[in-house]
């Protein structure tokens, strides 16, 4: 089996992707976010209060024939930005991009917190971590990915995100049309269950690259890359009027200031993120004052690998024994 779906930008500065997915019988089709960085599967339902949801599509499994209730299970999840979710669960046939689960185990909110009511068209996500990190209790449940590898072609699933346009996931193959050259593979360590792997180092510029092994996680549901403090001080030195804003909680810049690109290295092979993508967004509308896409990770206690990073790539997640990640330029 093998499935293709768009990653889709939810507005003008990729603050996130969802993809269509269709769940139960007759097929109800959400819009939801894939997240390598977890691994629940929820959805906003006909159980999530009226008052939390604003123009999201549901999920209601009265409507599907083949839903079925998970009976005395219940899930709760807090992420890194804060934002969180938590409710019951049903089994259903689960479909992206022509590829079926059945009897996906489904979470369907009984509530969500604000930014995800804020974010009306994002329907919920889909955990792509390892199945490990699953909030269901009192027994956990398998992701999508681990319900569909017996039957895949290839164990693999790929990430093409894209700079203001729509990219791809695919499951169970990995398109050469997609990507140019050599994929590199790296060594992930799955623990505690993110995709958790070292960048063999960095540049800034036309600067050297500086060799170091930094450990993060590659997070399709995380919007900006987080490093070191180090290297993002080293990073805005380069930008006339940067700042690190208390205010404003990250480095900042007047948007007219000229970026330079930055540059990881996956094993030997080198990825470069343009200027472009660091010059992430306005701190509103009209200001003159941007907000850069490389932060620092120093109060995450994790290096994140985001979506300012992941677009400059061709991803593949691997879910071969032992797992795996490789990225190739595209
Ligand atoms: C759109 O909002 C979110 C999307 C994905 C995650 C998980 N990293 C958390 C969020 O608050």
């Amino acid at each position: 089996d093998k499935g293709s779906a768009a990653a889709i930008p939810i507005n003008e500065v990729d603050i996130a992707y969802v993809t269509p997915v269709t769940i139960g019988t007759p097929p109800q089709t959400l819009m939801l976010d894939l997240d390598t960085g977890s691994s629940d599967l929820w959805v906003f339902s006909s159980l999530t209060p009226s008052t939390q949801v604003r123009g999201q599509e549901i999920y209601t499994p009265t409507k599907s024939s083949t839903s079925k209730l998970l009976s005395g299970h219940t899930w709760s999840i807090r992420y890194g930005d804060g934002s969180g979710s938590r409710g019951s669960v049903y089994t259903d046939n689960f479909t992206i991009g022509g590829l079926e689960v059945r009897s996906q185990a489904v979470q369907t909110a009984l509530e969500v917190s604000s930014s995800f009511t804020q974010e009306q068209s994002l329907d919920g996500l889909v955990g792509l971590g390892f199945s490990t990190l699953n909030t269901v209790r009192p027994s956990s449940q398998l992701t999508f990915f681990d319900n569909a590898r017996p039957n895949l072609d290839e164990e693999v699933f790929t990430a093409d995100l894209k700079y203001h346009a729509t990219g791809s996931y695919d499951f169970g193959f990995i398109d050469s049309k997609k990507y140019t050259g050599n994929i590199t593979y790296t060594a992930v360590q799955q623990s505690p269950g993110y995709w958790t792997h070292s960048l063999s180092g960095y540049s800034v510029g036309s600067g050297a690259f500086q060799a170091s092994q930094i450990s993060g996680i590659s997070d399709t549901g995380t919007t900006l890359l987080y490093l070191p403090t180090a290297i993002v001080t080293a990073y805005y030195r380069q930008v006339q009027g940067a700042q690190n804003s208390q205010y404003y909680g990250g480095y900042v810049f007047p948007c007219s200031s000229t970026l330079p690109t930055f540059t990881f290295g996956i094993e030997g092979a080198r990825f470069t993120i343009p200027a472009s993508y660091i010059n992430y967004t306005r701190i509103s509308p009209t200001s003159t004052t941007c907000y850069g896409g490389l932060q620092s990770s120093s109060g995450l206690g994790i290096n994140i690998f985001g979506d300012v990073a992941l677009k400059a790539a061709f991803v593949v997640f691997s879910g071969t024994n032992p797992p795996r990640i490789g990225f190739a330029t595209k």
